[in-house]
């Protein structure tokens, strides 16, 4: 198989759904029958390529096709200020691109503000989901165990608002439980992201000041999801506590949680090889 690159396999979509109307960065990678779409977290500089990029060729190789949507405020898509849930907002996004690529039903694979773009999907549109995989998110809400927001996302948001290469380093060394493979080209790579689209870090910071909680609260909701669902979570998450991996296998009812140990917010990269199999056998079977 050639290699896949983010260049080689980067597409635009134009999405218009009533006052929606923006141009949306996805990658488009493999041919299989089935389609997996891969979503990723809120962080500044966060991308589809940036978040899953040990991830995609395992399931290419496997079979699947795997499509990267970057969301609206994020990377190569239109910038927009959410007021309200953007766990919905990019659900109704993510609905625009599916329908346009005419994709009945896909597999969804969500890292943290991905994985609530995945459960508000389900949520509305039950019908045009297979799978779902959930890691490091599925829906907000409160911590019992964790004080509120998380040191992790205390940072993540003090960096929307000061995009420094020393904010950004605070951030990315508690995101990852092993900070070893943390190099000064990945952070540089991640700050270059960043200051790409100033516009996006702004709006992001407007978006908080006009509601504080982006990601709405789906617990008392999870009992609707039919979706065979795997949960994944780092032990040692400082972003969004172990507790709500707890929550959502707790809510939905054709679901298992699947723990690593010395693994924070980013299960999918810090544990790559493990999740890959993983992943696939749920997929598969
Ligand atoms: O506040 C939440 O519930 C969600 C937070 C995130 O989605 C944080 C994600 C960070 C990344 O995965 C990233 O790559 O920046």
């Amino acid at each position: 198989m050639t290699a896949l690159t983010e260049k080689g396999t980067s597409k635009f979509v134009h999405i218009q759904d009533g006052e929606l109307d923006l141009n949306i960065h996805y990658n488009d990678c493999g041919q299989g029958q089935e389609t997996v779409v891969m979503l990723h977290g809120s962080g500044p500089g966060a991308s589809g390529w940036a978040n899953f990029n040990r991830n995609i060729e395992p399931l290419v190789e496997a079979g699947f096709r795997v499509i990267l949507m970057d969301c609206p405020g994020w990377s190569k898509s239109d910038s927009i200020v959410s007021t309200g849930s953007r766990s919905d907002l990019n659900a109704r996004v993510l609905k625009g691109l599916v329908d346009k690529l005419d994709l009945d039903k896909v597999h969804l694979l969500g890292n943290s503000m991905g994985g609530h773009t995945a459960v508000a999907f389900t949520l509305t549109w039950p019908e045009r989901v297979g799978k779902l995989v959930l890691m490091g998110g599925g829906t907000g809400g409160v911590s019992p165990f964790v004080s509120m927001p998380s040191e992790g996302i205390k940072l993540l948001n003090g960096l929307y608002r000061e995009p420094t290469i020393e904010n950004l380093k605070k951030m990315m060394n508690i995101f990852v439980y092993d900070t070893s493979d943390l190099t000064e080209e990945l952070f540089q790579a991640r700050l270059d992201n960043m200051l790409a689209r100033k516009d996006h870090l702004e709006n992001f910071t407007a978006s908080l000041a006009a509601n504080l909680k982006q990601f709405p609260d789906f617990g008392h909701r999870l009992g609707e999801i039919q979706a065979q669902t795997l949960v994944v979570w780092g032990r040692n998450d400082r972003f969004v506590p172990m507790d709500t991996g707890l929550r959502l296998v707790a809510g939905i009812p054709n679901s298992q949680l699947h723990i690593f140990n010395k693994c924070g917010h980013w299960a999918q990269w810090e544990h790559a090889d493990t999740f890959n199999r993983m992943v696939l056998d749920f997929l598969t079977h």
